[in-house]
């Protein structure tokens, strides 16, 4: 259910609106992003259907947002367990699962896309929720590196589409980037900020370039330290302490991709060395090609270039 604040209507139908209330939402990937921000969505009171593509994996990935919570609440509620258990439940009770995208969309206010990294399949996703979508439904991708108007260009909601990138792990990561396109309304721009806001996280402004800003200037950082070690000027352990004591990040980059998902990353690559083969930021890494192509795909495999078993 919508709830619209009745003023001016730029881009979009005949109902005034300026800035949507996002009260139900759609996620669609129920991997590691998509049950963060279910988590997230629902603690703050939302009411989520969370979407993949079998039970199984849907099972998983509410026992996983489970396991997070009891990680939340340990903290949050350190001295009052009754009521830490009581507000699991609570935020459970706010999550429901679906393998049908298309029928659940009837009733969101907003939907987010966290499916796996590809233009062709995020577009046939889009492509057929714009048909079965409410007008006033809001579109967002969670994507890492694809452009959001090339992932929009599936759908007749251009006004209504814009990027939510989220940070994983997600409870635990503050930051929001919000992109528009050339074609987002403001007041689907506003209405994501706002969004993000209400989720308790601190969102920025992004323009609907490479990388948005952080990955941008990670991705790089990453190939570079594996890079690094391919050319044999440190271990991957070294570079990791190296990065952690010296630099003050929480994790090493070695660990960082690992914890990202190798698949991702290469997704990202891929994508990258494409659009610019001449840039040698984005140069292909044959060292992360050969462990993905083994199926080591980092800490959600339990082998990346670190074992986790
Ligand atoms: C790779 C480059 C290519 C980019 C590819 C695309 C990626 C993207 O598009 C954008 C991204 O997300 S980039 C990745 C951004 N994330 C980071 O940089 C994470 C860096 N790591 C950290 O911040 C901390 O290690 C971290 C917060 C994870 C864990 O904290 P600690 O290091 O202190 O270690 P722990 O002892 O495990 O955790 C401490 C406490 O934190 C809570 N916690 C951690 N994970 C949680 C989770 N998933 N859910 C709920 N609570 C969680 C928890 O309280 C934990 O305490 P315990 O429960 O007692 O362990
Ligand atoms: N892993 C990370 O650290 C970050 C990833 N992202 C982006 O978020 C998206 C998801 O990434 P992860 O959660 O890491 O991937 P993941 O591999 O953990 O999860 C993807 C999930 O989507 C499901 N799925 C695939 N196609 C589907 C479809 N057509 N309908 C419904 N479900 C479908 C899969 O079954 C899987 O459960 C990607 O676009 C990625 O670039 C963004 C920020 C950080």
């Amino acid at each position: 259910m919508a709830f619209f604040t009745h003023q001016v209507c730029r881009g979009f139908s005949s109902s005034a609106v300026r800035n949507v209330v996002i009260k139900h939402v759609t996620v669609i990937g129920g991997g590691q992003m998509g049950a963060g921000i279910a988590q997230v969505a629902a603690s703050t009171g939302h009411s989520v259907t969370l979407v993949d593509t079998n039970d199984d994996i849907l099972k998983k990935t509410v026992k996983g947002i489970e396991g997070s919570l009891k990680r939340v609440v340990k903290k949050k509620y350190a001295d009052k367990p009754e009521a830490g258990e009581e507000f699991i439940q609570k935020v459970l009770k706010n999550v429901s699962t679906s393998t049908d995208a298309v029928s659940v969309v009837q009733g969101s206010d907003l939907v987010i896309e966290a499916i796996v990294e590809n233009l062709k399949i995020k577009q046939d996703l889009f492509s057929q929720l714009d048909k079965a979508a409410p007008a006033h439904t809001i579109f967002a991708s969670n994507t890492s590196s694809l452009p959001i108007s090339d992932i929009a260009s599936s759908t007749n909601r251009l006004d209504r589409f814009g990027g939510l990138h989220f940070f994983n792990p997600v409870p635990m990561m503050k930051l929001v980037e919000v992109i528009g396109t050339s074609a987002t309304s403001q007041e689907t721009f506003d209405s994501l900020l706002n969004f993000s806001k209400t989720l308790g996280k601190t969102p920025v402004s992004c323009k609907d370039t490479p990388g948005f800003i952080v990955n941008r200037l990670l991705v790089p950082y990453l190939l570079e330290s594996i890079r690094l070690h391919e050319r044999g000027h440190g271990s991957k352990e070294d570079i990791d302490i190296a990065m952690k004591l010296g630099a003050g990040y929480p994790m090493g980059p070695f660990e960082l991709a690992d914890y990202v998902g190798l698949d991702t990353t290469k997704f990202i690559i891929d994508g990258w060395s494409q659009m610019e083969p001449n840039n040698p930021l984005f140069a292909q890494s044959p060292m992360l090609n050969k462990l993905v192509e083994e199926g080591k795909l980092g800490k959600k495999s339990g082998e990346g270039f670190y074992k986790y078993k």
